[in-house]
């Protein structure tokens, strides 16, 4: 079912899509320096914002595009000429033009047919590229559109040069396998490349975006830690893992994520979730002793995702489902090799603790090693 290595490129919109996370905004500085650090770890283009939302937004875009990163910069821009004006003048590589084309949307927001709405954007296409700038042509809520329109949409925009067209699962109603029959068959009858946009809304736009790829999609879109509209957008960090391990696509540098992940949760005062897959604090942490007993053997028997590809280090952790492989394991590692019964006692006294809601804190283990070599536990 899947190509060997795939042929993707990221279009991370974290500073657009993610910054529209009710509530959030962030200062210019915090855009150019998750800016930067995008473009460490390698992502091929940065959607820098919408420079129609404001003056401010306006210069901050074009701060970014004056940065000299190696991603080509991008920004959002209706089929207006004001907003093409706009993207034009913050210096941006690639305009994201776009256009609602399911008819619920068409019907509600612009009131006119929808082949009066696909030809104002041909001539918006046609302004961009006289700007000299490259054009992505985005469908929005594609995935609720007429399927006969929609190739009639990227069609027309291919024919007015369009450098790539972009599927938008707007509200996130698709499934993967929904998303793999629908790519598959755009794919194989569009001539431009296709993006694919999702939304997570029902928690599968990773897996929609990974399936995108798997069924021919070329540019990616991602958000850091996920965030964006209502539920967020595919998570940044889990397409570059899936990626990497699925897709053979080795190139990012997923060393940078941990700390570009607390960047943006920092900026956007957005906690990442514990057990957030890549990120978490707790992700590569373990307590059952049964899985500890294992992966003394081999982390592998636990451990899918190598922390060290990411710039994590596993830790083991003491507590209510700890067992006695474990508990000899790091006990000796800080220098105390206990008894048979030593760890015995110990291993009941932790469990009693963590029944009581108290942590093994590295304090609390050291008493409770101190006391079981006493002999008072
Ligand atoms: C799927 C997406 O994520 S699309 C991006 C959504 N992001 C945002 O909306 C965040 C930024 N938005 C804003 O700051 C403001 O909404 C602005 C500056 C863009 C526009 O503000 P306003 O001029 O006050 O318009 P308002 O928000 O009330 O309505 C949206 C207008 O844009 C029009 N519009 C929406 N999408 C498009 C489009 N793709 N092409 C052309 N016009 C569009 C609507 O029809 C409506 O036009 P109208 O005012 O003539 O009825
Ligand atoms: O497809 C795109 O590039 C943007 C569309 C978008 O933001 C959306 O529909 O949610």
């Amino acid at each position: 079912m899947f190509p060997e290595r795939w042929n993707v490129e990221i279009c991370d919109v974290t500073l657009r899509d993610g910054e529209q996370t009710p509530g959030i905004s962030f200062t210019c500085d915090e855009k150019m320096k998750i800016a930067g650090m995008l473009d460490q770890v390698g992502v091929d283009v940065i959607e820098a914002g919408f420079p129609t939302v404001s003056p401010e937004e306006k210069r901050c875009v074009t701060a970014i595009s004056r940065m000299d990163l190696d991603a080509r910069i991008c920004c959002l821009a209706r089929a207006r000429p004001e907003d093409v004006e706009a993207a034009a003048a913050a210096e941006v590589d690639m305009v994201s033009l776009f256009i609602a084309t399911s008819d619920l949307h068409i019907k509600h927001k612009y009131k006119k047919p929808r082949e009066v709405v696909l030809a104002g954007a041909l001539d918006m296409i046609d302004l961009a590229r006289d700007h000299g700038l490259a054009v992505r042509f985005a469908a929005e809520d594609a995935s609720r559109t007429d399927p006969a329109f929609l190739k009639e949409v990227y069609r027309a925009g291919g024919d007015h040069g369009a450098d790539l067209v972009s599927f938008a699962d707007t509200v996130g109603c698709l499934t993967p396998l929904e998303m793999y029959a629908v790519m598959s068959d755009l794919c194989s009858t569009v001539s431009v490349p296709l993006c694919a946009h999702c939304h997570n809304d029902m928690g599968c736009a990773t897996a929609n975006t990974i399936t995108a790829a798997a069924a021919g999609a070329f540019q990616l879109h991602t958000t850091v830690n996920g965030i964006g509209e209502r539920a967020g957008n595919a998570s940044l960090e889990e397409v570059l893992v899936l990626l990497n391990l699925k897709g053979g696509v080795v190139r990012y540098d997923l060393s940078h994520l941990g700390e570009l992940s607390a960047q943006v949760s920092t900026s956007s005062g957005l906690p990442v979730p514990r057990n957030k897959p890549v990120v978490g604090d707790l992700v590569f942490s373990h307590e059952s002793g049964i899985h500890i007993a294992a992966m003394l053997e081999d982390p592998a028997t636990y451990e899918y995702l190598p922390p060290a590809l990411v710039g994590r280090e596993r830790q083991f952790i003491l507590g209510k489902h700890s067992g006695t492989k474990a508990l000899r394991y790091i006990t000796a590692s800080l220098g105390h090799p206990l008894t048979d019964p030593q760890i015995a006692r110990m291993l009941t006294l932790i469990k009693e603790r963590s029944e009581h809601k108290c942590s093994i804190t590295p304090t609390v283990l050291k008493e409770l090693i101190h006391l079981v070599e006493e002999g008072r536990g």
